[in-house]
């Protein structure tokens, strides 16, 4: 299998938004409630539950941070949910992503880097890593569907995910 070789982008919402939401205030609409205290950004991602008894789950990751160059062997997808990811200490994390679809195709892969204030919600099927923060122990709020059925595919590959 051949070596894909990627160099990490920084993640933006529009390259982002083939495989899902980038979660960012700095680039979201917001309404005030609670008596003016409170800016409510609203509806940052779409939540996807797909089949019978599926609801969301509300989930904390405390991840140990990956090594570079971050080489992978597999991606993964949940075709019955989204994933959503959300740092609570500012941790940057690395995003490596393939749009949904029965397989995988090597020119279709993106590799992005996170800059600590974004989290980023994979819609149902978006092929990805796991989660791999950088730098130090991560701890991540995460919203993603439970529920009967099988959630959880791998696709071998052979990648390596380097920084600029
Ligand atoms: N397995 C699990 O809950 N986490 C993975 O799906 C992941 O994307 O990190
Ligand atoms: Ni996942």
């Amino acid at each position: 299998m051949n070596m894909l070789e990627l160099t990490a982008q920084p993640l933006t919402n529009e390259a982002f938004a083939p495989f899902g939401d980038v979660i960012d205030t700095r680039t979201a609409e917001y309404f005030h409630i609670n008596a003016g205290r409170t800016r409510r950004y609203h509806d940052l991602a779409r939540v996807e539950t797909l089949g019978d008894e599926a609801r969301a789950l509300i989930s904390i990751f405390v991840s140990q941070p990956v090594t570079l160059p971050l080489t992978l062997d597999f991606l993964e997808r949940h075709p019955l949910g989204s994933q959503a990811f959300m740092p609570l200490h500012e941790e940057r994390f690395l995003v490596v992503v393939a749009p949904p679809g029965e397989t995988i195709d090597p020119a279709g892969m993106r590799a992005f880097v996170t800059d600590g204030r974004q989290g980023v919600n994979y819609r149902a099927g978006t092929w990805h890593a796991i989660q791999s923060v950088l730098e130090r122990e991560g701890e991540f709020l995460v919203v993603d569907r439970g529920g009967p059925g099988d959630n959880c595919d791998e696709h071998p590959l052979a990648a390596r995910i380097s920084l600029a």
